[in-house]
């Protein structure tokens, strides 16, 4: 695929965070970061809502009422934890155990698999689009793998073959579990589940594996930029016990504490497209520790190559739901999508139909 080139970026963040006496460099500093939500007496802490798999796949007469949670969650949150899932938990403990094991080899053997300038998919930082762009505290490895033609042969098929089997094993586990959730997802808002396996059905899938090392000035960074995920849905995994996900919701950014054994599943920009505006794309953000490193595997889920991206036609059928968003082909959604940078919901803002006085529909 080809992408419009980017800059190379500044190296690695865990390298750099090694230097106990180190002085954040000017690149990584956020003049503007919005500050964390403080709970007070008037205003207790929100959490994110939870998900037990167990309830919505048991049907019989409590189904609609799952259902109707399932969907009043998704539209009002756009993210929830899921447990129950039904992934086993030693392939998870694995799983984490291979990924910290990663991140800890020397930087010349992460560097085999360097994300080059004009590339997205590697091991490297925040990819740059202009020359003074504010670079995150984390380093990360984002790698396309599914379909299978697609995977590039010196990333998964030339890793450690205990993290490669491993990792092999668990997105074969994870893309079960996210099948489930689209046909139940796509359900509680009225797309058929045929619809939903048509796009979503070996769609693309791609992963990203992300390590924040601790940072001496943890507020004057951000581990990972404020975004929603360009995806169908996200299964988000915490590798280790550290947490660091906030969500935006209302305006205010709330800590994510994340339960032992789930799964952070979030709705993205696709699901917000698909549902035509009922579901609700979560904006989430990262922030960094002062002395402990935190790690996060992330599985997305996105319709198929060929496959477009736009309002379910089960939904539009009806002339009282017109369609809110444009229709792209999933490959030119995606060539857009990384052809910028990174900023909040700014991309699916582009997505909507406007009026002809330029106001959203
Ligand atoms: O590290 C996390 O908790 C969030 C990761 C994430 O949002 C992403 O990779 O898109
Ligand atoms: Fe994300």
């Amino acid at each position: 695929m080809a992408f419009p080139p980017s800059l190379v970026s500044h190296g690695s963040v865990q390298e750099l965070a090694k230097n106990l006496n180190l002085t954040v460099p000017h690149h990584y500093v956020q003049e503007h970061r919005e500050p964390t939500f403080v709970p007070n007496d008037s205003s207790p802490m929100q959490s994110i809502p939870v998900i037990d798999m167990n309830d919505l796949i048991m049907g019989g007469s409590e189904m609609r009422l799952q259902m109707e949670n399932l969907r009043s969650i998704c539209h009002e949150w756009g993210i929830f934890q899921l447990v129950n899932h039904g992934v086993d938990k030693s392939l998870v403990e694995e799983m984490k155990k291979r990924m910290v094991e990663f991140f800890k080899m020397p930087i010349e053997e992460k560097l085999r698999y360097k994300l080059k300038g004009g590339e997205y998919e590697g091991y490297g930082q925040t990819i740059l689009h202009a020359q003074d762009q504010k670079v995150d505290w984390a380093d990360r490895f984002y790698m396309i793998t599914n379909p299978l033609h697609r995977r590039k042969s010196n990333l998964l098929p030339e890793f450690p073959p205990l993290l490669r089997d491993t990792l092999e094993n668990y997105l074969l586990e994870v893309q079960k579990l996210g099948m489930s959730l689209f046909g139940l997802i796509g359900q509680a808002v009225d797309i058929n589940k045929k619809e939903m396996f048509e796009i979503f059905e070996d769609g693309m899938q791609s992963v990203r594996m992300t390590y924040y090392p601790p940072c001496p000035q943890p507020d004057l960074v951000i581990g990972l930029t404020p975004h929603s995920d360009a995806a169908g849905i996200t299964i988000l995994l915490q590798v280790n016990d550290v947490n660091g996900l906030q969500v935006k919701k209302d305006g205010i950014w709330i800590p994510v504490n994340f339960l032992p054994d789930a799964f952070i599943v979030n709705v993205g920009d696709i699901l917000e497209i698909l549902s035509n505006g009922v579901y609700n794309s979560i904006e989430h953000r990262a922030i960094v520790n002062a002395t402990k490193e935190r790690m996060s595997l992330a599985m997305f889920f996105n319709p198929k190559m060929e496959a477009d991206v736009g309002p379910s036609k089960s939904l539009i059928a009806s002339t009282r739901n017109p369609p809110l968003y444009k229709t792209l082909v999933m490959e030119q959604y995606l060539k857009e999508f990384f052809s910028r940078k990174l900023n909040g919901k700014t991309f699916l803002e582009k997505m909507k139909i406007k009026d002809e006085d330029g106001d959203d529909t």
